[in-house]
C-alpha cells in the first residue's frame, strides 16, 4: 500500500506561513492584500470554489471581493470591470473564475488582467516569464502540485515525470515547473500512443486531463509518486461523487504515493492562490517578495 498525500496537511501551515507575514504588512506599513475574484454566471461548482477561496482568505485576514456576473454577460463589460480592478488599489490580485461562457472572449479577459495583479498565472507574460524561468506568477495548481512533489519525492532532479494532459492552466505549465527541477519530462495527452506504456515508465506522474479514473493500477511504475489533478463529478449509487483522474483503489496498490481527491491537490490550489497574492501584494509596493516562505 502507498503513502497518502495528504494536501490539507501541507496547506494548513503554508497558509499559517502567509497569514504571519499580514500582520507586519498591515502594522507597518498599512496595506491589506485585496483579492478579487470574479464569477460569470451560476455554475454550481464555480459557485463551491469560489467561496473557498473568499472564506480562506477572509481567514487568514486578506481582504475578498467577489464580482457576480450574469450568464449573459458581454466582452465589453467584462473588460470594464477588469480594467476598474487593475487600477483599484485596494486589490493586489485578480481572479477570473474559469470556464466563461462562449461569447466571451476568454483569452481576451486574461490578456486585460495587469500582470502584476495576474495570480492565477495566465497571462501571456506570466506564462512566458515561467518558461524562461523570469520572476512570474506561477498558476497556483501547478505550483501546488510541485510542492507537494517536493515535500513528499525530495530531489526531483533526474526523476522521469510524464504529465497527462497540455491544458494552459495545469499541463503546460506543469511540465515547465518539472523541467525546472531538473526532471526528464513527458508531455502526454488524447493523441498519445501507447499512454499505459509511457505512463509506467514514469517516476512521478501528473495526471490532469478530467477523465475520471482514466489511470489505473497497471498504468503505474512500482513505487511510482502519482499526484491526481482531476476533480470530476460522477453519478454512481444515485449519488453524486468527487473522482479524480487516477483510479484510486488500484493505483495506491502499485504507487509509492499518492494524492486523494478530495483532500489532496485542491487545498494546495487555495493555498497558493493565497501565496500568490501575497507576492503580488509585495511586489506592487515594492517590499521584498516573501520568496524565503517556499523556495519555488
Ligand atoms: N481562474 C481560475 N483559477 C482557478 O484556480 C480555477 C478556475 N479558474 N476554475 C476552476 C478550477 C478548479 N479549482 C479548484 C480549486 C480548489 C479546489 C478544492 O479546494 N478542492 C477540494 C474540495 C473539492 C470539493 O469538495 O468540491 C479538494 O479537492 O479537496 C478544487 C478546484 C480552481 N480552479
Amino acid at each position: 500500500m502507498s503513502k497518502l498525500i495528504d494536501g490539507e496537511k501541507l496547506a494548513a501551515p503554508l497558509c499559517n506561513a502567509i497569514e504571519e507575514r499580514l500582520a507586519p504588512l498591515r502594522q507597518r506599513q498599512g496595506i491589506t492584500p485585496g483579492l478579487a475574484v470574479v464569477l460569470v454566471g451560476g455554475d454550481s461548482a464555480s459557485e463551491r470554489y469560489v467561496r473557498k477561496k473568499q472564506v480562506r482568505a477572509e481567514a487568514i485576514g486578506m481582504n475578498s471581493f467577489v464580482h457576480r456576473l450574469a450568464d449573459s454577460v458581454n466582452n465589453r463589460a467584462l473588460l470594464t470591470l477588469i480594467e476598474q480592478l487593475n487600477h483599484d488599489p485596494q486589490v493586489h490580485g485578480i481572479l477570473v473564475q474559469l470556464p466563461l461562457p462562449p461569447q466571451i472572449d476568454a483569452s481576451r479577459v486574461i490578456r486585460a488582467i495587469h500582470p502584476d495583479k495576474d495570480v492565477d498565472g495566465f497571462h501571456p507574460l506570466n506564462a512566458g516569464l515561467m518558461a524562461t524561468h523570469g520572476n512570474a506568477l506561477i498558476p497556483c495548481t501547478p505550483l501546488g502540485c510541485l510542492m507537494l512533489l517536493e515535500h513528499h519525492h525530495g530531489d526531483l532532479s533526474g526523476q522521469r515525470a510524464v504529465v497527462l494532459g497540455r491544458s494552459n492552466i495545469v499541463g503546460k505549465p506543469m511540465a515547465h515547473l518539472l523541467l525546472r527541477q531538473h526532471c526528464t519530462v513527458t508531455i502526454a495527452h488524447s493523441r498519445t500512443q501507447d499512454l499505459a506504456a509511457l505512463c509506467r515508465q514514469a517516476d512521478i506522474l501528473v495526471a490532469a486531463v478530467g477523465r475520471p479514473r482514466l489511470v489505473t493500477g497497471d498504468w503505474i511504475k512500482p513505487g511510482a509518486t502519482v499526484i491526481d489533478v482531476g476533480i470530476n463529478r460522477i453519478e454512481s449509487d444515485g449519488r453524486t461523487r468527487l473522482v479524480g483522474d487516477v483510479d484510486f483503489v488500484t493505483a495506491s496498490e502499485v504507487a509509492g504515493a499518492i494524492t486523494p481527491v478530495p483532500g489532496g491537490v485542491g487545498p494546495m490550489t487555495i493555498a497558493c492562490l493565497m501565496l500568490n497574492t501575497l507576492r503580488a501584494t509585495c511586489r506592487q509596493h515594492d517590499i521584498p517578495v516573501a520568496d524565503d516562505i517556499v523556495t519555488n
